[in-house]
């Protein structure tokens, strides 16, 4: 990075205070990451015959109008006008609704170029959009950001140009020219001028197969980077703990074991006794139960006589850990302590010295863990889970604070194991692919929002039987505002509908800790009866009595996701049932409802959900449980982050890389990230 990217936004022309304020909300500050901001989409202008064009696509057409507009009132301000195209061998209906001004700039013969949705039956556009003249040559695609209020993706176009004239110039290239010619790859400047104003999809597959192989080569080389340091510390951890006591604790457990918890829990004691340093990835679906085996593992630490670190995205799942664990652990002298930003003051003192001082042996928190202050006496196992929401930094962090401790990742998300490998670096993958004895298979129905009474019906009946409910709400993409309003609403139509009978619940991103906590608590004692949320729930709750889950809009979410939130119920021994709530328009969207009802596997579900995604999502396709990048999809891009690996090995490896000068741009951006920590490798 060099200085005219570090600059902040407002040094860009026409960005002022208020505009910079807008920027930050999207995590942009500088002019740096303003021109790194990559679309999540393209609209294409380009012009099709009308014949090739699918029902309801959008389109655009150039014409000559055929006949004079025709302007129609309907209510008090509601208008539509329409007039007659003649578009290439067409003849066909274009309908504007509410811009009545536009009927005086229509006239006969004139070219114009019409942009909106087509409707193929009635042989009709829907026009977003009039363009009067002939469609635009240059290009006809432009790039749709992802923006909040008060930005509008049409201000964000002005600002990108106003960028790219400003400093385009002084945009840096960390790839050298070697690495740039062998792939040909185009060059940084290049790169980001297509991505933000491409002429042709050329042109972008172009700029895309140069930032992705960028951003997954930086990656790498962090941890590769990151390799070398930890295989250059002596020696990992070795536990040694009195087996008859740990077994002692499993014939204590109040289930038997599964084979496949058996196993793997044998995999990860064997490397807690090695003194190699055990970095393990623990993928298990949806409620095959990871949470026994971390807590084995934390056993095992505990009679050591180190101690254990837990780690969970969020304040609730870090609770319900907390909780279970004390459960597990009531019969023995395993001390336990929970640390998130909601633990404050005097408490929070305590824990921090009991960590210091090593009383406390197994600690339960969120990112809390990882910040300064917080100081262990004998960490020796840490374990994540969910574990893509920790970045590689933020996983370097917990394990400096032990001397290289054992690591252990879990993950619910089920991902091929080759692409876990080259997506996390080489380490050992652990498989519980057997479901505890008793479990049914959740029965997922497809409904439309019409049914909703009969789905309120539905979940009345479960309730009688002393079972309880979720209801996961509407969501509106970008806006966590509206998401929130919606439970509300949600909420309040519930509690009239159950008045007097059952206790709702409501939970959102919105409340304080302290609120969802206790709302959590009520329901999984049985207190609230249905808990109507946004997605907040979506990763590890465990409340085995609850048989039901309704989800509004399932279409918005992605299959990975649904099969999430379906795992909140099924954790029981009671039948299950999952409601997805949905119209999808598309066929895609309907084939999606379908899988679902049919499907129980995760990792069949994986493999559909890509199958389905068309190109249509060229940059935004997101696929959760892998680390997020900016550009590059490892599931798409699965080769190039191959090649990205093999380059960052044997960049990592060479002494020219430390040292000459044309690398000099990636050591930087290696530096930045803070991997190295002032360190050398050489
Ligand atoms: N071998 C077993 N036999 C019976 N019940 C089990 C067994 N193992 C775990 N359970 C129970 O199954 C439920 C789910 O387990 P757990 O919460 O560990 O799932 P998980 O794998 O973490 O799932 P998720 O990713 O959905 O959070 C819990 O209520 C747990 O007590």
């Amino acid at each position: 990075m060099n200085e005219a990217m570090q600059q902040p936004v407002a040094a860009v022309k026409g960005i002022g205070e208020e505009t910079a304020a807008a920027l930050a909300d999207i995590g942009i500050a500088t002019v740096g990451e303003l021109l790194a901001y990559a679309p999540y989409r393209y609209d294409d202008y380009e012009q099709k015959d009308l014949a090739a064009v699918r029902h309801e696509e959008k389109v655009t057409v150039e014409g000559k109008v055929y006949s004079a507009p025709l302007l129609t009132y309907y209510g008090k301000k509601k208008s539509r006008l329409s007039f007659r195209m003649l578009a290439d061998r067409y003849l066909i209906t274009v309908v504007c609704f509410n811009r009545p001004y536009l009927k005086e700039k229509i006239a006969l013969n004139e070219t114009v170029t019409v942009i909106g949705k087509w409707d193929r039956h009635r042989q009709t556009i829907n026009a977003y959009e009039l363009r009067f003249g002939p469609a635009p040559e240059t290009t006809g695609i432009e790039p749709v950001y992802s923006v909040r209020s008060p930005l509008t993706v049409k201000t964000m176009r002005r600002l990108m140009k106003a960028a790219f004239e400003q400093f385009g110039e002084h945009i840096p290239d960390p790839l050298p020219p070697a690495l740039r010619r062998a792939y040909r790859l185009v060059d940084k400047q290049e790169a980001l001028r297509a991505l933000h104003f491409p002429r042709t999809r050329e042109e972008l597959h172009q700029a895309r197969r140069r930032l992705v192989y960028e951003e997954f080569l930086l990656y790498q080389l962090k941890m590769q980077a990151l390799r070398r340091l930890m295989r250059d510390e002596r020696r990992g951890v070795v536990h040694s703990f009195s087996e008859e006591r740990l077994s002692s604790f499993l014939s204590g457990l109040p289930f038997a074991l599964t084979n496949a918890q058996r196993r793997v829990i044998g995999e990860i004691l064997a490397d807690m006794r090695s003194p190699r340093q055990m970095n393990r990835l623990l993928q298990g679906d949806v409620g095959s139960g990871k949470t026994v085996v971390a807590a084995v593992a934390l056993y095992a630490a505990a009679l050591s006589g180190f101690q254990g670190a837990l780690m969970v995205p969020t304040e609730i799942l870090a609770e319900q850990h907390a909780r279970s664990l004390a459960e597990l652990f009531a019969d023995t002298d395993v001390t336990i302590a929970l640390l998130t930003s909601s633990v404050k003051g005097k408490r929070r003192k305590e824990v921090l010295a009991e960590l210091e001082e090593g009383t406390i042996d197994i600690v339960v928190g969120t990112h809390a863990l990882i910040q300064e202050g917080v100081r262990f006496r004998r960490l020796g196992l840490v374990i994540t889970d969910e574990q893509h929401r920790f970045g590689v930094e933020q996983r370097r962090i917990l394990r400096e604070k032990g001397h290289a401790p054992d690591v252990l990742m879990m993950t619910a998300t089920p991902i091929p194991r080759t692409l876990a490998i080259t997506a996390f670096g080489d380490m050992d993958v652990s498989v519980l692919d057997e479901m505890p004895a008793g479990r049914k298979k959740v029965e997922t129905y497809w409904v439309k929002h019409h049914q909703f009474a009969r789905v309120l019906d539905f979940i009345e009946k479960e309730l009688r039987r002393g079972h309880q409910a979720y209801v996961i709400c509407p969501l509106i993409e970008e806006s966590d505002k509206l998401d929130v309003q919606n439970a509300i609403d949600v909420h309040s139509q519930l509690v009239h509908y159950y008045r007097g009978k059952y206790e709702i619940g409501l939970m959102h991103g919105r409340l304080s800790a302290d609120e969802k906590e206790r709302v959590m608590r009520a329901f999984s004692e049985n207190r609230i009866h249905v808990l109507v949320s946004t997605t907040v729930v979506e990763v590890g709750v465990n409340v085995p009595n609850a048989t039901v889950m309704v989800i509004y809009d399932a279409e918005r979410f992605g299959l990975a996701q649904l099969h999430q939130l379906r795992g909140r119920v099924g954790r029981g021994d009671a039948q299950s049932y999952c409601i997805l709530i949905a119209d999808p328009k598309s066929e895609v969207g309907k084939e999606r409802m379908r899988i679902m009802t049919e499907t129980a596997d995760g990792f069949v579900l994986a493999e559909k959900d890509l199958e389905l995604r068309g190109p249509g999502d060229f940059f935004g396709t997101k696929q959760s449980g892998l680390p997020e990048f900016r550009y590059g999809d490892p599931v798409h891009d699965y080769r190039i982050l191959e090649v990205a690996r093999r380059d960052a090995a044997k960049l990592v490896s060479s002494a020219a890389f430390w040292r000459d000068e044309a690398y000099a741009g990636l050591r930087a951006e290696l530096e930045a990230s803070g991997i190295l920590d002032g360190e050398k490798l050489d």
